[in-house]
């Protein structure tokens, strides 16, 4: 049995008299063991029915603006392999970014309200008020069973929402933004979430060199903008971290007495326990405490060095492990030195974290422990997902085995 659903358009639904975002899910049997997507489109209306073995896996990364979520992605679909491009032909100012295995959309997409609205209104895009969560569950869940959906653009250029552009079902989601995790029901939609926690000091550095190096900003502007996204930020999207199944926590260093330049970072990667197909990174034993400087004969470290934690600990009543790292590599092919000793890390061959460090050496955070657990992050979810696809293929074969 497989469920199938039926997305009808504007014309038809207004014809039906129904609303334009409504959709409705008809129960369906199809022959025993098809394991092949069928799509097809009547009636002008696309219906898919999806076996389980081809459903989409949904990944959530969610974080503030300007905390590296695209650096992050373009780390994760080239540990897929190929390069994610915008849908072809579509839109010059769409958020989407497609590859052979991923597709990641945006959740800023979703905003209900566009620039001049959020203005008249006196809310930010951060507010729930500002975005439409029935519609990013009914999009993202119809994505999970299979079926392409008429998803919305918001243009960043014009502050306006464009007309909406075609996502088919890809193998891998990754819906990314301010709410993957703020609405239970999209929640529950995840296959495995992430939430990116750069701490104030961090964010204010980062966006300085960002909008005032790179756009033309004064400072005033970007503290101005900072304060004011901050109250709905610790309201709405900072309380999401407690829901992610890894946390990648960015925070000044403290091998500097006092530093509060943001260059050397503290990055921590909190991993909850007994999350289902992901088993979290152990430096030497797992479950023991330890505290690790490396630096010396097998790995070159300038001032303030490179120090290396791991230990279990809670996080918001979960058990976690959380593996630290403080301070910047010199050279990063000696990262092999590091990465030799790490277990757990779901690498297909020894050194594939260096080598994948190395090949996108000019990425932010590439020399310190935001790019390294971006990375492991991204090997875990090829991990996942294998593992997701896997099970599934089985699953029929045990059925008909019972
Ligand atoms: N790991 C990092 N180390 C240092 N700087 C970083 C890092 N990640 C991101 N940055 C800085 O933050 C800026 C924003 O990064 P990125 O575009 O990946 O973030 P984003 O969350 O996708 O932003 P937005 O939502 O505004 O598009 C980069 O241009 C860079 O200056
Ligand atoms: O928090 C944000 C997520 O990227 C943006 O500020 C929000 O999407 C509004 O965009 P813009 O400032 O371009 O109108």
């Amino acid at each position: 049995m497989a469920i199938c659903t039926v997305y009808t358009p504007h014309a038809l639904n207004t014809h039906l008299g129904f609303h334009q975002k409504q959709h409705h899910h008809f129960l369906f049997y199809t022959r025993k063991h098809n394991n092949n997507n069928s799509r097809r489109v009547v009636n002008n209306s696309e219906i898919s029915c999806s076996a389980d073995a081809d459903k989409t896996v949904v990944i959530g990364l969610a974080a503030d603006s300007g905390c590296g979520k695209s650096t992050f992605m373009r780390r994760l679909t080239s540990v897929f392999g190929g390069a994610a491009e915008p849908p072809k032909g579509g839109n010059p100012d769409s958020n989407t970014l497609i590859s052979d295995m991923t597709t990641v959309i945006c959740l800023d997409d979703y905003h209900s309200l566009d620039r001049t609205g959020r203005k008249e209104k006196g809310v930010t895009a951060l507010d729930p008020r500002a975005n439409d969560f029935d519609l990013m569950y009914q999009q993202v869940k119809a994505i999970k069973d299979g079926v392409a959906v008429d998803k919305p653009i918001y243009n960043h250029v014009t502050g306006l929402l464009d007309p909406p552009e075609l996502i088919k079902p890809p193998k891998i989601l990754v819906i990314e933004g301010l709410h993957p995790m703020f609405d239970s029901r999209v929640r529950d939609l995840l296959d495995f979430s992430i939430y990116l926690d750069i701490s104030n000091e961090v964010k204010f550095a980062w966006k300085i060199q960002r909008d005032m190096a790179e756009r033309g900003h004064s400072l005033e502007s970007i503290k101005a903008s900072i304060e004011a996204r901050k109250p709905d930020f610790d309201a709405y999207i900072d309380p999401q971290k407690q829901y992610a199944d890894a946390v990648i926590e960015v925070l000044p260093t403290q091998l500097i007495p006092d530093d509060n330049e943001g260059k050397v970072l503290r990055v921590r990667l909190i991993m909850k326990e007994g999350v289902k197909l992901f088993n979290p990174v152990y430096l030497f034993d797992e479950g023991s405490t330890i505290s690790w400087i490396p630096c010396g004969r097998k790995l070159t470290c300038s001032y303030p060095g490179i120090k290396f934690s791991y230990a279990p600990d809670t996080y918001f009543g979960h058990e976690v492990s959380v593996l630290e790292m403080d301070g910047q590599f010199d050279r990063l092919d000696e990262l092999i030195y590091v990465e030799s000793h790490l277990s757990n890390i779901s690498t297909k061959f020894y050194g594939e974290v260096t080598q994948q460090m190395l090949k996108h050496a000019d990425f932010p955070g590439s020399n310190n422990g935001t790019g390294l657990f971006q990375t492991i992050i991204g090997l875990k979810i090829r991990d996942l997902y294998e593992q997701i696809v896997a099970s599934r293929a089985a699953a029929p074969l045990e059925a008909a085995k019972a």
